[in-house]
């Protein structure tokens, strides 16, 4: 039997879909379908299963592992760095090689992200038919130039530009940067101060227990603001079991045959939408001052998206979905995960973790007032290299585009309307890319991006070309969050690494009963940017300053 028994939490919903799915596959089988289908481009292979279309769907949606494990070596052996395969109804071709990946970062008209970001608003957001049918008809782009006949368009139909410029002024400015990791810092410390309220004081923990609760709730309090948390006490609870189906609710399987996951998006986009009600009518949308931070919002950018989505007609479904997914979700989903593997990795190896505490003392990283110089802190070259290494090893994200013009990419003409996605997996671990003498590609090795300078002083350098890496994706949709990410989990380490003594007591599985073995990428969340650890470390911390 070639179907992949799902690695996700079985449900009752789960186990009808797979009986069903697994009825369709015999039968398909028992009328012996063997013929494959033909490439229509023969220059580009083809990765097909034994039944056609079928095979590989099934695979790249119940067992992302094993889909790249597949894929790998057919694209490696592709003279084009292109093969192709049957995604559902959708032909897609899978690219790599660092002249295929600029292009589909190029701003061009013939690449196109609406398909991706479309469905996500229908699955993930849960927008209603009529807010979805907006989205739908706006064809004029993400720029602030409209695409070439939509040039007529009112600004206000001009969604995607509307939300884009929301994101880029909000997220990516400098002022706003700092000011949402000034919050940050803030609110950790606080929860930190709290936790342990006086020098000296020692308690165990789970790191990246720690990091769920604790640095969750200060990333929410920075960017939503105080008042949702006080307002929504299982807030944090709801947004990781949300966070739990996401990546299943991207595949879009009807209500019926995933009720479980629909159920865990409808709980937290509910708690959202009474939050939003309330919080709407309360907040002075009159007023002249336009804080920096205030508690019903919290930052500008989480505000002024509330304020886009109200003033543009958008219900309130589609608005608790747009301010789940995009502020609470974006901001939390992918940071946690890959603060938690900094830490694992420093903590495991007491040598790495003096080196992290010397780089930090040398540099006066804690100010003599307890504050991070953050500034400073960006610029260190082990923990740059240590941060960089982690995105490349832990976020398997498929960058998706389609072809929306004509588009040729290493000699091949690529087929209007199909579907592109460069695999980070694949990619990231490119022995040939990545691999030195004693360092394989697979192997986290923390000074794998230093280098040494004209005066021989280390220097952060990515190990390889900027196409060869992508954690935040590329182009004009790349990720608008990845400045605050990168000033989150920088300053998390910092401050735990700097404030406190850490003693490694032991790895635990996610339960918390003793593992006997150290943590991997869990496997739910591949192919859907940054992976968890599928253990922690349980760790003995004593407050020093
Ligand atoms: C390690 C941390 C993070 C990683 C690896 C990551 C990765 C990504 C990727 C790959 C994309 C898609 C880009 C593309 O298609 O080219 C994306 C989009 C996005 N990210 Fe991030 N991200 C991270 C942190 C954050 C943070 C902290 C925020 C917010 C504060 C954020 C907000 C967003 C938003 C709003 C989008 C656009 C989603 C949409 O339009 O539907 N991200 N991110």
């Amino acid at each position: 039997m070639i179907l992949q028994l799902p690695q996700w939490p079985t449900t009752t919903n789960s186990l009808v879909l797979w009986t069903l799915l697994a009825i369709c596959l015999v039968l398909l089988l028992t009328i012996r379908i063997t013929t494959r289908r033909p490439s229509s481009n023969p220059t580009v292979p083809v990765l097909s299963g034994l039944i056609p279309t079928l095979s590989i769907t099934l695979l790249y949606m119940t067992d992302m592992r094993a889909f790249f494990a597949k894929a790998k070596p057919l694209l490696r052996k592709s003279a084009t760095g292109i093969i192709q395969f049957q995604l559902g109804p959708y032909k897609t071709y899978l690219i790599s090689g660092p002249e295929n990946i600029a292009t589909i970062f190029r701003a061009s008209a013939n690449v196109g992200c609406d398909l991706f970001f479309l469905t996500l608003k229908d699955s993930i957001w849960g927008a209603t038919k009529e807010d979805m049918a907006k989205f739908a008809r706006d064809r004029s782009g993400h720029s602030a130039r409209p695409a070439a006949g939509c040039e007529d368009m009112p600004e206000e139909e001009r969604v995607w530009y509307g939300i884009h410029t929301v994101m880029a002024t909000f997220m990516t400015r400098k002022t706003e940067v700092e000011v949402l990791s000034g919050m940050f810092e803030r609110h950790f410390g606080e929860v930190l101060e709290r936790r342990f309220p006086v020098v000296g004081e020692e308690g165990t923990v789970g790191v990246f227990e720690l990091l769920k609760g604790d640095m969750a709730a200060a990333v929410i309090k920075g960017v939503n603001g105080t008042r949702i948390v006080e307002e929504i006490p299982d807030l944090i609870a709801l947004l990781w079991d949300f966070d739990l189906v996401v990546a299943r609710l991207a595949w879009g399987l009807p209500r019926w045959m995933a009720r479980g996951n629909y159920e865990k998006r409808d709980r937290f986009h509910g708690a959202l939408m009474r939050y939003l009600e309330g919080a709407i009518r309360d907040f002075d949308w009159e007023s002249e001052e336009n804080p920096e931070w205030e508690p019903i919002f919290g930052s500008r950018f989480s505000r002024e998206f509330v304020r886009w989505m109200v003033k543009s007609g958008f219900s309130l479904r589609t608005m608790a979905g747009g301010f789940g997914s995009l502020t609470l979700f974006a901001a939390n989903a992918n940071s946690l995960p890959t603060a938690a593997w900094c830490l694992l990795e420093i903590l495991r190896s007491p040598s790495l973790l003096a080196s992290v505490g010397s780089e930090l003392a040398e540099a006066n990283i804690v100010q003599p007032d307890g504050s991070i110089d953050r500034a400073s802190l960006l610029s260190l070259p082990l923990l740059q290299s240590i941060y960089t290494e982690n995105l490349r090893l832990h976020v398997s994200m498929n960058v998706t585009r389609q072809v929306t013009g004509p588009l040729e990419m290493s000699g091949v003409k690529l087929e209007e309307g199909s579907v592109l996605q460069a695999c980070t997996d694949i990619v990231h671990h490119d022995e040939e890319i990545w691999g030195v003498e004693g360092h394989g590609a697979e192997e986290f090795w923390a000074e794998r991006h230093i280098k040494k300078g004209k005066d021989g002083k280390k220097e952060f350098r990515l190990a390889a070309g900027v196409n060869d890496f992508f954690p935040y994706g590329g182009g004009p949709p790349v990720c608008p969050g990845r400045f605050i990410a990168k000033q989150q989990i920088l300053t998390t380490v910092a401050m735990l690494v700097s404030r406190f003594e850490i003693t490694p007591v032991g790895w635990v599985d996610l339960e918390g009963n003793p593992s006997d073995r150290p943590a991997e990428n869990d496997a739910r969340w591949c192919g859907g940017a940054a992976v968890p650890p599928d253990r922690d470390l349980k760790v003995k911390l004593r407050r020093l300053l």
